[in-house]
């Protein structure tokens, strides 16, 4: 491999390199000594990439046994970056693991005893670099940073201490600046999936630890493909096989690699728990060094989750080659643990992330706070529970109004927000997008040693970048309905009610304008008014139970015979609705029959004597109506345009032949039709698949 310097040469006035060892995403790193002697690893940050060095200097100050130290951060004369850090002499993990005989067999050096893995790690060899990991990787966390980029490569063996490496510099590398032919493939494996769309909190390293665990375990990688695409599309939408990993890491392993960040366990500690190694976990030592290195004052720990025992027993259960932290998990944090944390965690996740129920939440907890901590007896905490209940009851007549007041605007705020929110998180496609700009390969002049069965090759000192195979128009579907499936059911409700109250509105709109334009010459009174209600009311209700169809089936392409006998079911709902309101509005529905009833081959009870059509009629309409033009198409959320006035056009012209056989009263029919379609479009979600495909292919 080429290297810019030689041995012998001096950079930054004070450092001799002594070797090159290897080129990585950002630059050249050499191994050199200082005048003094001393040893260190010398990054050189190459290729104009726009780091923010200035960040670095927070990292300088972390001080951790499994994080390799990072020294300083220099420019040379020619104004090139330098990072200047610890050397660790061992191999990092992506060498051992590649070192590892396949067959079962490990040819590294120190490799303890055990039954060995897939991937020629033993279990022993396994809980030493994880375990190492996730100590330098909770420092990290609980000074405020984020790895963004763990992976086999960036852990190292130090002399039997497994050290965390190349922190600092990820962090201050936006997506966009790894973009262009910048990035290993190989790092995008370990990469979760919501990076794609902007979203660096901890819990992408947690995926990425999770990834790792797998691969040690498994001896392979749970989402591998041919092309970046295809791998992160696994990322997106596949479950990892688990069946390939002993069962009592199956529980870590598929709660990290949760698609949904807020599934995943919230932090290393608690990932820890679900290991086998959780009683050897302890984070305090950790949390303490990582609040000096912020320097925030000592007290309090910053939450409950870091809150450890320390255990002077456990450096033998942590195992000898991790001497440094010791782990232990006390039995209270495991009691924390598990279903119902997990559970009460994503729901103040959620709601933490509304200011207004932010402020309400810590208020309530707030008082709880005080309550639990008072001072007062029993029995002046009951004086004071009657006395604020009396007072609360005394009020009522005016909190009870306004508390009502408050909920007609908040909860549809809210369910919109929510549903906007939620909107962008499923438009998976920008994740993709991302990630293809950012997951190309690396031009190195080295090659970079994979496994065959591991890795996706990558350039060599030949190869030049290759273009990324695009995804589909097909696959780009295929792949947003799964991340559409992914949504809670609660999400699902949610949407439909927002559609629903939308709708509502341009319902009620609708009405006022019709009503406007076909009453200005009339007087009022409700027999003028009321077709016009009659025609909002059924417009909404279509609307609503269409929309409702949509969203139970986005998940999903088809058209096949039960969905168009379900939306038949639909449609004969809607017919049985628009006559009985009908009914109630004394809306005339002889209007207009545009041929003679008596030369229908209908069955006679499809209409009156009078020629006025009966339920059946109308249900029979509604029915042939919607299974004939799958009305729920232009109400899919990966429909081509949010609106299209062809598909209201369609509806019409496909009332209109319907009419042909079974009539009902017009124009009312077409309005309806035309109605329930513009109106379930307009409030229906809608996610951009077009340009998501443009973007994922580009
Ligand atoms: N502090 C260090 N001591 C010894 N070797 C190091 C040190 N830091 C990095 N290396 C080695 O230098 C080589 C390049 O490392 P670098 O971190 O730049 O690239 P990478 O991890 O392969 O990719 P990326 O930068 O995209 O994460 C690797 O072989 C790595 O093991």
């Amino acid at each position: 491999m080429n290297f810019t310097y030689s041995p012998n040469d001096t950079v930054l006035d004070r450092y001799t390199i002594r070797r090159g060892i290897g080129v990585g995403g950002f630059g050249e790193v050499y191994f050199a000594h200082s005048q003094a002697g001393k040893e260190v690893a010398l990054k050189r940050i190459q290729r104009n990439l726009a780091v923010e060095l200035r960040g670095v200097s927070h990292c300088l100050n972390l001080k951790h046994p499994h994080l390799v130290s990072l020294h300083d951060v220099c420019r040379d004369r020619d104004d090139q970056a330098w990072v200047v850090m610890e050397y660790v002499a061992g191999k990092n993990l992506r060498q051992v693991l590649d070192d590892a005989d396949p067959s079962g067999r490990v040819c590294t050096a120190t490799t303890s005893g055990g039954t060995a893995l897939p991937s020629g790690l033993t279990l022993d060899e396994v809980r030493r670099w994880f375990c190492g990991m996730a100590a330098g990787t909770a420092h990290l966390h609980a000074a405020g940073l984020v790895h963004r980029d763990l992976k086999p490569g960036n852990l190292f063996d130090d002399n039997g201490i497994i050290k965390v490496g190349d922190y600092g510099l990820s962090k201050f590398i936006s997506v966009s600046h790894r973009s262009g032919h910048t990035e290993s493939i190989g790092t995008l494996h370990y990469m979760a999936p919501e990076i794609g769309r902007g979203q660096y909190g901890r819990e992408i390293d947690i995926y990425s630890a999770g990834i790792i665990l797998y691969e040690l375990l498994a001896g392979s990688l749970p989402f591998d493909g041919e092309t970046p695409q295809e791998i992160v599309v696994k990322h997106l939408t596949d479950k990892p096989d688990l069946s390939r990993v002993p069962s009592e890491f199956r529980r870590v392993i598929g709660d990290c690699l949760q698609k949904d960040p807020t599934s995943r366990p919230r932090d290393i500690a608690e990932m820890m728990a679900l290991t086998p190694w959780a009683n050897g976990y302890h984070a305090a030592e950790t949390w303490t060094s990582a609040r000096v290195a912020a320097g925030e004052p000592m007290g309090e720990p910053a939450g409950p989750t870091m809150a450890a025992e320390t255990d002077a027993t456990a450096p033998q259960a942590a195992g000898a080659e991790t001497p440094h932290v010791v782990l232990r998990h006390s039995a209270r944090r495991r009691a924390h643990n598990g279903a119902n944390r997990r559970a009460s965690y994503r729901a103040s996740y959620r709601a933490s992330d509304e200011p207004i129920a932010r402020a309400v939440g810590n208020s309530v907890s707030d008082l709880r706070r005080w309550w639990q901590g008072s001072e007062c007896s029993p029995l002046g905490k009951g004086v004071i529970a009657i006395a604020a209940t009396v007072i609360l009851l005394i009020n009522s007549h005016w909190l009870l109004p306004l508390l009502s007041l408050v909920c007609c605007f908040y909860v549809p705020y809210f369910l919109i927000r929510e549903v906007l929110l939620q909107g962008r998180q499923t438009t998976a496609g920008a994740a993709t997008h991302q990630y293809g700009h950012s997951q190309t390969h690396r031009d190195h002049n080295m090659p970079v040693t994979h496994t065959p069965a591991q890795r996706t090759p990558v350039s060599t000192s030949t190869a030049r970048p290759q273009p990324a195979s695009r995804l589909s128009k097909s696959q780009t579907r295929k792949m947003l309905r799964q991340s559409l499936a992914r949504r809670s059911r609660l999400t699902l409700a949610a949407e439909w009610a927002v559609s629903a109250v939308i709708s509502l509105l341009v319902a009620f709109a609708f009405l006022v304008i019709s009503a406007v334009i076909g009453l200005r010459h009339t007087e009022l009174s409700p027999i003028a008014i009321s077709p016009y209600v009659w025609m909002a009311c059924v417009v909404w209700i279509g609307a609503f139970g269409l929309l409702g169809l949509a969203k139970a089936w986005e998940s999903s392409d088809g058209e096949g015979f039960p969905r168009r006998l379900t939306a038949a079911c639909l449609g004969a709902g809607i017919g049985l609705v628009t006559y009985l309101l009908a009914d109630v509005l004394m809306v005339p529905l002889n209007h207009d029959l545009t041929r003679e009833i008596g030369a229908t081959p209908l069955p006679s009870s499809f209409y009156q004597d009078s020629g006025v059509p009966t339920a059946a009629a109308m249900m029979a309409h509604f029915a042939a109506l919607f299974a004939l033009l799958r009305m729920w198409k232009p109400v899919d959320p990966l429909r081509r345009r949010r609106l299209s006035l062809w598909a209201v056009a369609v509806a019409v012209v496909g009332e209109w032949l319907v009419q042909q056989f079974i009539p009902i009263p017009q124009p009312a029919g077409m309005l309806i039709a035309g109605g329930i379609i513009l109106m379930s479009q307009i409030s229906a979600p809608w996610v951009k698949s077009d340009s998501v495909s443009k973007l994922v292919s580009a």
